[in-house]
């Protein structure tokens, strides 16, 4: 008999009791279905969209507790004396900004999703590319053409959807820069570059936040720790900026996959230092980190700067002075050639890839240099050229003489001198080059106009680019 005096069976109750748990099980799947909805929200430059995104610090700290999915998730931070409850619980309540989401961004933003940190805000304006995927290893193919952002969240998302995260879709600039930094405890810089690096370190001061700073190109990285408790900020150490020309790119000069993964790392590792509380943070130190020959290096680096024209004592930057400065100019020295706008030539000497292409299809008598590095023609080349690298035209000008001569006797019975055309990869060094070709007296060598670049583009799409 059952409490209503209905008669039942050992079958009868096995029944209910499967029923129940059915039941249960439905219940239990619907929960967490909505779980991964609630958690694939988020908010886009830095407005919330409906429904907010992951639960706030307050939802998982119960009475200042982590709560028991805390305890699980964080267990092995929480066995670490030194990390321990009191760290965890102030990583949770802290959120920290990475400004670009490439090779630095992608580690640091995994790890820093991955800790627990309470609200972690996202800032690029570029799209994934597929030259990007071999370092920047938290887009996928799947995000190629899609917004950096969009898909670094989407991974942070998906490996920790307790963690709030903020998408800012936009290029930092002075005008958004406060705004954008106000609302975090932590900067991270992952721009990689030199115009970014001090404007994003003069914002820190002016808004008094403490910034993770790296950088990485071809096999070596460094990173510091800048504006924390009285230490110096990034223009403490340059007060001026290198010249335009010793300003290298990774799209120019190369960086192995690895090396902006292990800055990156580092950099999450000194934001995670930071916001726990814990260890001693690298600041008024640089790390440097060479990955040929597998050496760290910690250097001891200058103080604050009383005479620093952004945190000296009497020179302290004001928020309406940041707004007004232009980091662009700044950073773009008058005397050096700025890489994208050299016009060293008339416009006889030069030749677009079309009528370069239109005159070897006739047939033309000519020899082309290639004055690309030995290790970017291996890369690709257009057939029949020379390579003489820009470096080494002048030890090398009898090969240019050589190749006139074998050209003139093998199409013209020695009847017509042959055209020497100069290539590069974007058509800068092969400016230089021909400049230099006139003074010693080539003075029919003529540039291609945009190098490979624009043969790809405009001759042949199937050339490969890099
Ligand atoms: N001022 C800025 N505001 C927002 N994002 C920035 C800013 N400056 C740089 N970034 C972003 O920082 C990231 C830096 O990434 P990384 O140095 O790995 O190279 P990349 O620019 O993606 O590619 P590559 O140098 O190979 O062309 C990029 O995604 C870039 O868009």
């Amino acid at each position: 008999m059952d409490s209503n005096g209905v008669a039942e069976t050992p079958a009868d109750i096995r029944r209910e009791i499967a029923s129940l748990e059915k039941a249960k099980a439905e219940i239990d799947d619907r929960i967490t279905a909505l779980r991964v909805r609630l958690s694939s929200y988020g908010s886009v430059n830095g407005n919330e969209v409906a429904n907010s995104s992951a639960p706030r610090t307050e939802e998982t700290l119960l009475n200042g507790q982590l709560s028991p999915d805390m305890i699980y998730r964080y267990s092995r931070h929480l066995l670490l004396p030194s990390v321990g409850v009191e760290a965890q619980a102030n990583l949770l309540k802290c959120s920290v900004l990475v400004i670009g989401a490439g090779g630095l961004g992608s580690p640091a933003l995994l790890y820093l999703a991955a800790c627990g940190i309470g609200r972690v805000g996202i800032v690029d304006h570029d799209v994934v590319e597929l030259n990007n995927l071999h370092r920047q290893i938290i887009h996928t193919e799947a995000y190629i053409g899609r917004s950096k952002v969009e898909s670094a969240a989407a991974a942070c998302r998906a490996i920790n959807s307790t963690v709030q995260i903020v998408e800012h879709r936009e290029a930092f600039r002075t005008s958004n820069a406060l705004e954008i930094v106000r609302k975090y405890d932590i900067v991270v810089d992952a721009t990689d570059n030199v115009p970014s690096r001090y404007m994003i370190s003069d914002c820190c001061v002016v808004l008094g936040k403490p910034l993770i700073s790296g950088a990485a190109l071809g096999l070596e990285g460094q990173l510091t720790v800048y504006n924390y408790k009285g230490g110096p900020c990034y223009r403490c150490l340059f007060p001026t900026p290198p010249p335009t020309t010793a300003c290298q790119r990774c799209a120019d000069s190369g960086v192995l996959g690895v090396v902006p993964g292990v800055i990156g790392c580092l950099q999450a590792l000194e934001a995670i230092k930071v916001a726990g509380a814990v260890g001693e943070p690298l600041s008024g130190r640089m790390l440097l980190f060479d990955a040929l020959s597998a050496r760290i290096r910690v250097v001891k680096i200058r103080g604050r700067s009383p005479q620093c024209e952004a945190c000296g004592e009497n020179s302290k930057l004001t928020e309406e002075q940041f707004c007004n400065f232009n980091y662009e100019t700044f950073t773009q020295s008058p005397l050096s050639t700025s890489p994208l706008k050299l016009h060293l030539l008339p416009s006889e000497a030069r030749i677009t890839s079309k009528e370069y292409n239109e005159r070897i299809v006739k047939g033309e008598a000519h020899v082309l240099v290639d004055v690309r590095p030995a290790h970017h023609y291996k890369i690709i080349s257009l057939p029949k050229s020379l390579n003489i690298p820009l470096a080494s035209m002048e030890a090398r000008l009898s090969e240019v003489s050589a190749a006139l001569a074998r050209e003139e006797g093998h199409k013209n019975n020695n009847s017509q001198s042959a055209s020497l055309y100069v290539i590069c990869r974007r058509g800068n060094d092969s400016q230089r080059a021909v400049q230099y070709l006139h003074k010693m007296g080539f003075a029919s060598a003529k540039d291609i106009i945009g190098g490979l670049e624009s043969w790809a583009h405009d001759v042949d799409p199937s050339f490969p680019t890099y």
